[in-house]
């Protein structure tokens, strides 16, 4: 059902019928699917207490605003323990290495990096069906990502310009992370009866990539010489990895050397028959999407990026110290990472704002103005009505996106979950956005 609809049945029902219908109603929404008696979860879970997991309070459900995530059926208190997962079920680069992969690895030079070996067994695996002593784990991994190394060109081109340059980076990344493990896997064909070029293929890299990429605990294993030097900090956790991702909860996780778990400990409650989240970090949507695949509604930690570009349009290319500025701002690392957030703009968007503003005569007080002090009040007034500019041209610009990605919506069905999550991204962009404008008319209305 969609939004509009929920605030029209809200609307109807009024008085105290109608405020407890609505509660539970919007507890419907709420509450989750139980999707536990479906076959993928009950092998899973014989497979995982085979390996010693006891059952929790967990279940794999459906939720309308996550999709797939666990509900717990016991409310949570502060302080306790979510999931403990034995390390047998844990898969890290020792799970690679006890493999037939591993004789493989540890003869190929140069050596293959952690993330590699993971990929590749990941893959291996998958191709191995049934096989394979993991499927249960491979049968309840997505088919498919989100994240933007995945997107059609199309979609990626609608994306916020800062993002969609690390957007472009990450597909490039993953190609040559491709191109340059070809002559390994081709080492593996001994292991295989068909073609290592047909197993080991670019699309079957991303999905390894994006698994590892948005399922990965944190999990620091020693340097192994068989490995490069990236460092081996990733464990996929099957079953404690349908667990969601929430910027207003708090958790504690780590491996317990004592118990052989990785334990996840709340610091947050949870009601019975709700979805159970965890933080994976204080990330902005720019990265929850970059890494993830997500944007999370109204996120504390989300911002607007403003491009270098963007940012120069502003001032006049006949400054004659507008070389000298823009050089200062990129030694000392203020051209990139210059946002907008739902409490304005960032101190580091307005000191460069500062910095460009300095006239002729101020030019000399750059190094104050890095450090934090005003130089003058022309030179305040000036960066915060460029802000105000810049902060009204990315409205503009969201809000042509969103028509845009309407538009196409209408088109091409089989890019809406893309576009969908463009629109989500850009939708929440343009709440900051306004937000901003808002924070800006007051300031600029009390410096005039
Ligand atoms: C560790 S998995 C969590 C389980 C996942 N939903 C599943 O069905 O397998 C991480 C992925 O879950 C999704 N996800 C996590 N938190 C989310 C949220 N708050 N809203 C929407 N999707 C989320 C994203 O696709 C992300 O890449």
């Amino acid at each position: 059902m969609s939004e509009q609809n929920l605030s029209l049945n809200m609307k109807k029902s009024r008085g105290r019928t109608g405020r407890k219908r609505r509660r539970k109603h919007l507890k419907s929404f709420m509450d989750g699917v139980n999707c536990s008696h479906k076959l993928e979860y009950i092998k899973l879970k014989k497979w995982l207490k085979e390996r010693g997991f006891e059952d929790s309070n967990l279940r794999p459900a459906e939720f309308w605003e996550t999709g797939r995530g666990l509900m717990t059926t016991k409310a949570l208190q502060a302080g306790d323990l979510i999931i403990s997962l034995p390390e047998k079920c844990l898969l890290t680069t020792g799970t690679v290495l006890s493999s037939c992969l591993g004789g493989h690895i540890v003869k190929w030079k140069p050596p293959v990096s952690p993330l590699l070996a993971l990929c590749t067994f990941l893959i291996a695996e998958k191709h191995a069906g049934e096989k394979s002593p993991w499927k249960p784990y491979l049968d309840v991994l997505p088919n498919t990502y989100t994240c933007p190394a995945c997107l059609e060109p199309g979609v990626i081109n609608l994306l916020p310009k800062p993002l969609k340059k690390k957007a472009q980076e990450q597909k490039m990344m993953i190609q040559e992370l491709f191109r340059s493990s070809k002559a390994f896997f081709s080492s593996l064909q001994p292991l295989f009866a068909e073609n290592t070029g047909t197993i080991f293929n670019y699309s079957a890299l991303e999905w390894a990539w994006c698994t590892v990429n948005t399922r990965t605990i944190y999990m620091k294993h020693p340097r192994r010489e068989c490995f490069s030097l990236e460092p081996d900090v990733y464990a996929l956790a099957p079953y404690l990895d349908l667990l969601n991702h929430s910027p207003n909860v708090q958790v504690k996780a780590a491996f317990n050397e004592q118990t052989r778990s990785y334990e996840i400990w709340t610091n947050s409650q949870c009601k019975k028959y709700q979805e159970v989240f965890i933080c994976y970090g204080p990330h902005d949507n720019q990265r929850l999407l970059l890494e993830y695949g997500f944007v999370a509604m109204d996120n504390p930690h989300s911002s607007v990026y403003v491009s270098p570009d963007t940012l120069l349009k502003y001032f006049s290319p006949l400054d004659k110290q507008r070389k000298a500025k823009v050089s200062i701002l990129k030694d000392h690392d203020y051209l990139e990472n210059l946002t907008f957030g739902w409490e304005g703009p960032s101190w580091r968007l307005l000191t460069a704002l500062k910095v460009l503003s300095l006239g002729a005569d101020e030019f000399s007080c750059w190094r104050r103005i890095l450090l934090g002090d005003v130089t003058s009040a022309r030179n305040e007034q000036q960066a915060l009505g460029t802000a105000a500019k810049i902060c009204h041209f990315l409205i503009e610009e969201t809000q042509h996106a969103l028509f845009q990605i309407s538009q196409l919506k209408r088109d091409k069905e089989n890019l809406k979950t893309h576009l969908t999550l463009v629109e989500m991204l850009r939708s929440e962009d343009l709440k900051i956005l306004q937000k901003s404008a808002e924070i800006l008319c007051n300031l600029n209305l009390g410096t005039t």
